[in-house]
Parts: structure tokens; sequence; C-alpha cells
């Protein structure tokens, strides 16, 4: 078998020592970053691990992140059969590769841009979904709850919705707490049981999978407002190339697929990282007094927090950067080489797993210090009046694959926050065991659960 078996050229960069058939996939231990992050320390900003029969090179340095990512060659996606939607079909935007991918990319970034990506008519539907959470955190008068990350789940999926589809649901509506429950759970499940998640075939009974029997023209007056969704299906109804993704009944699928994505990729991610911000609130309270403050300061507190505000708003800027850095996704989604290349003298062939370790750039102590303090204050000038930008800081990351819902996803955080910030003050309850920092196990890192208390505030 070896005499036969066509020789491989290897990837000559260093790496720890692996056993023969799993490599290194047990020394890993629980948290998959933390341990590469120290391998990053000995072994250098690329090297190689063994995962299984997989050969991955491990990213461990800004500037080589920076490179790579601007590389046509490290575009590809190493394809995560849990986040598919079909099984002999790949769909959509996150998993796909080539023209497929760069066509539904390019019309959703051009899309979700036009239809109001940081414009104001993006910040009234998001304004909607704070307002009626504040509405019902407001209900509670003060009582303790454990389940906020649920209440935010259900407001950033109902604001993704309203985006996507037109319409938007009551937060007690049976539909939407199945589809924020399903969103949140698999990104908790799928790195602790990966085959676990199926559930975005869930999406198929929203989306109007109907349509592929339907005339397109047809679900077209279904979806009455102008959404997503209308202008999806309009590109398909034009389109007469049948070599395009866009075209016929089978674009329905990757309608499909791309909805899904944005769910997938969008929903969780925002309400985890709100979440965040809350722990850390309730860890160190000096943050909501500041917030607090500077809120005062802009508003008066006689209107709500707008995106407009953002410029006199510099601490809150920073705490928006400081949430980014504690990286949801540490190890941000794994790329792949698309064609034998060589970089920086190094032969990498097609099919090498890209693994870029977002969590120890965020985290690597020669760049930031004290990385482990939540301090929001590191991206502001000495003063606190300026907002310094961080080249270090790339939660989104760069190049052609970057995350296309990065200014929904900083709009979101914003006016839900600060919204919330103005309108209550937020506080440990008393009667609740110690706030634990540690992160649940999982594809992103999920606070565990925690009580907290939001007292409406007399402004
Ligand atoms: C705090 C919120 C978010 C964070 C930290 C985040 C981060 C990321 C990261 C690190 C990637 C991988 C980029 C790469 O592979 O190079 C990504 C991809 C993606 N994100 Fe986000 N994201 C967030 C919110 C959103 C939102 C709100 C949406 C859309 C509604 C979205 C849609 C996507 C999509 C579709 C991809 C796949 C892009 C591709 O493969 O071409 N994300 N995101």
């Amino acid at each position: 078998y070896f005499a036969l078996k066509p020789k491989k050229r290897s990837i000559n960069l260093p790496g720890p020592w692996g056993l023969p058939i799993v490599g290194n996939a047990f020394q890993i231990g629980k948290w998959m970053h933390i341990t590469m992050g120290k391998w990053g320390m000995k072994y250098g900003p690329l090297y190689k691990v063994k995962l299984g029969p997989l050969e991955a090179v491990v990213i461990s340095d800004h500037q080589v992140a920076k490179e790579m990512l601007a590389m046509d060659a490290f575009v590809g996606r190493a394809m995560m059969k849990e986040f598919t939607l079909y099984e002999k079909e790949v769909v959509g935007i996150v998993n796909t590769e080539g023209e497929l991918w760069e066509q539904q990319r390019r019309f959703v970034v051009r899309q979700l841009r036009d239809f109001g990506f940081g414009k104001t008519s993006m910040e009234s539907i998001i304004m909607e979904e704070v307002n009626e959470l504040g509405n019902k955190l407001a209900e509670l008068k003060g009582e303790p709850i454990s389940n906020v990350k649920t209440f935010l789940s259900l407001a950033t999926v109902n604001s993704l919705w309203s985006i996507v589809a037109g319409t938007r649901y009551s937060l007690d509506d049976p539909k939407l707490r199945d589809l924020a429950h399903r969103l949140s759970g698999a990104f908790t499940e799928v790195g602790k049981n990966t085959g676990a998640l199926f559930f975005v075939k869930w999406l198929k009974h929203i989306v109007p999978e109907s349509c592929a029997t339907i005339v397109f023209g047809e679900c077209l007056q279904i979806w009455l407002h102008l959404d997503f969704i209308d202008v999806y299906l309009k590109e398909v109804k034009s389109t007469n190339d049948p070599s395009s993704s866009f075209y016929g009944a089978a674009a329905e699928k990757q309608l499909i697929g791309v909805v899904a994505d944005l769910f997938q990729a969008g929903a969780d991610s925002t309400a985890s990282t709100l979440s965040w911000a809350i722990v850390h609130i309730l860890n160190n309270p000096e943050i909501l007094r500041k917030l607090q403050a500077e809120i005062k300061e802009v508003t008066g507190n006689s209107r709500p927090v707008s995106l407009s505000d953002r410029p006199k708003m510099p601490y809150s800027l920073a705490m928006i950067n400081e949430m980014l850095r504690l990286t949801l996704a540490p190890l941000g989604a794994p790329h792949s080489v698309i064609k034998d290349t060589e970089y920086r003298g190094v032969f990498l062939p097609k099919g090498t797993l890209l693994l870029f370790n977002l969590h120890f750039l965020h985290h690597d102590p020669r760049v930031w210090g004290d990385p482990d303090n939540f301090r929001p204050e590191r991206f502001l000038t000495p003063d606190e009046k300026s907002v310094v930008k961080n080249e270090y800081l790339n939660p989104f990351m760069v190049g052609r694959r970057q995350c296309p819902g990065e200014t929904l996803a900083r709009d979101t955080l914003f006016l839900f926050l600060f919204n919330l910030v103005q309108k209550f003050d937020i506080s440990k309850d008393p009667s609740s065991s110690e706030l634990d920092l540690e992160p649940e196990t999982g594809f992103a890192l999920q606070p565990k659960p925690y009580n907290v208390i939001f007292r409406e505030r007399k402004l």
C-alpha cells in the first residue's frame, strides 16, 4: 500500500507531534482555540496540525491572516456537513464555492446594501424590535430573569425576519420562539455533538418552498412588502441564462439556502454578543455608569438613541469593539485551499483546511497587554474622547469571504444595547450565585445561564 500509494507533497511547516491516524485530535482538549493558541506561541504564525484524516494549517498572526485572506487561492470553504441544508446539493453562501458562491454572495451583498443596511429603513425595523423588547422587560417590574438570552434571540431573529420576509411575529408567537430556540441550540450543540445541526431544514416551513410548484410571479404577489425574498424572486424571474444559479425552479433551493445562511450566520451571533455584553456589565457596573452618562449627554434622555448619535458616542463605540474582541466564533469559519499554492515559500496543497485562530489574534498578550480584562477603554484615546482604530481587531474577518452582515450586526448591537441601557438599570440578582465568566463549550462561545434584573429608570 505504501509503495503504491501516490506520493503526496507534505506541508513543510512545524507543528505538534501527533499519533498515527488520529493525528493531534486527542491533544486538543476542551478548548481547541486555547490549545491552538499555545501551539501558536510555540510553532509560530503558521503551523500544521492533523485532525484525523485532515491536514490543517493554523494561522496565529495578524499580518499573515490578512495576507492569506486577501488571496483567491484561500477563499474556499471547508464544507461543514452539519451546516448544509440538503444532503446531495450545496446551496447558499456559507458552504458554497466558485461561480455559485460568487453569484449568490454578490447578490446578497448588493441587495442588502441597497435594501437599507445602514439606512433609516433598517434602523426603524430594528427599533421596532428594540421597543417591543423594552416593553417586555419593563413588564417584569424588576423581577430577576434567567433567560435574557432567549429575549434577545427572539428580538434579533425577528428583526432579521422582518428584513428577509417583510413581516414580523409577536415576541410570544410559538413559531418565532421555536426558530430562535433552534438557532441558539444549534450553535451550542454543534461543537459538542457534531451532526446534530439539521435545524435549518425547519426553515423550509417558513420560506415559501411551495414556490417551486407555483409560478414565481404568484409568489411575488404573496410577499407584498418589499423584502429580500421579493427582490430575490424578481431576479429569478428576470434571469434567462440557464447556466445562472438564479435560473428557473432550481433557484428556489438557492433562495432557501441563502435565507437559511443569513439566519444561521446572523441571528445567534448577534444575540450572544449582546448577552455577553450584559454579563460584563453585571461584572463591572462602572461600564453601565459610563454608558448611561454618555447616552444622557447625547440624547438628554428625552429621545431614544439613534445611529446618527454614533460620532458623539466614543465610549459606546469602544464598548462594541470590546464586545466583538471577545470573539464568539473562536476559529472564525474555516477556509480551504482551492488550488495547489505556494505561500511564503510553503507548499499548500488543494483541500488543506485553514483555521484562522481569531480568538488568539484577539487575545495575544503581545498585542493587547491584558486580554482577559473586559476594558472598552483600550479602544479610546487617553482623554477618552475619540475611538482609536485598531488594526488588530477583525471580528468579521477580511477579504472576499468577509462577513456580509457586518454593518447590520454593528447597527443591531448598537441600537439594542444602548437603548436598553438608556431605559434600564441592569444589575445582578443578589440571591443568585456568582457570575461564571467561562463560556459554554460549543462551536460558538456562549455565556453560561445567569440571572439579571432590569429595573426601569425614571428618565
Ligand atoms: C456579531 C455578529 C457577527 C459576527 C461576529 C460575524 C462574524 C462572521 C465571520 C467571522 C464570518 C466568516 C468570514 C470568513 O469566512 O472569512 C462570517 C461569515 C458570514 N456572516 Fe457573519 N457575523 C455576524 C453577524 C452576521 C449577520 C447579522 C449576518 C447577516 C444577516 C451575517 C452573515 C454572514 C454570512 C452570510 C457569512 C458567510 C460569508 C461567506 O461565506 O461568503 N453575519 N461572519
